[in-house]
């Protein structure tokens, strides 16, 4: 049977998949793991404009759709607006999204994407 070839990650590719990695452990209960379904969230699709997740980002690093750290840090934002504009303060969500957005800010700080850009190029 034929295998799979893995095809060779970019040096890009591959910081991307650590900073992802990174941020994904600040999200133990995976509520951003995948993308959020009207049936869990009735009526999200017509609330939330631009869905993210961490599979889509991952999925958009394999498809090198990436040019930049600083493009993954745009879509982190997104994905932990989304669910502070949909959910109410009050719920888990909404909190567990305000939380996120705060380590995942240090964790994609200026300072560390531009030393992590340096041993990219
Ligand atoms: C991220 C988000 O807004 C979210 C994740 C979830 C979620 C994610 C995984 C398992 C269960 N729920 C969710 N459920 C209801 C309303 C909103 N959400």
């Amino acid at each position: 049977i034929a295998k799979m070839e893995e095809k060779e990650q970019t040096p890009l590719q591959e910081a991307l998949t650590q900073l992802i990695r990174q941020l994904q452990r600040k999200d133990p209960n995976a509520f951003f793991a995948f993308p959020v379904t009207d049936f869990i969230a009735p009526g999200y699709s017509l609330i939330i404009k631009r869905p993210m997740d961490f599979s889509t980002m991952k999925e958009k690093v394999k498809k090198e759709y990436y040019q930049s750290l600083e493009e993954l840090k745009v879509d982190f934002k997104i994905m932990c607006e989304n669910a502070m504009i949909y959910n109410k303060p009050e719920t888990i969500y909404y909190k567990a999204a305000k939380k996120l957005l705060h380590s995942g800010m240090k964790i994609l700080s200026p300072e560390r994407l531009q030393s992590l850009k340096q041993s990219i190029e």
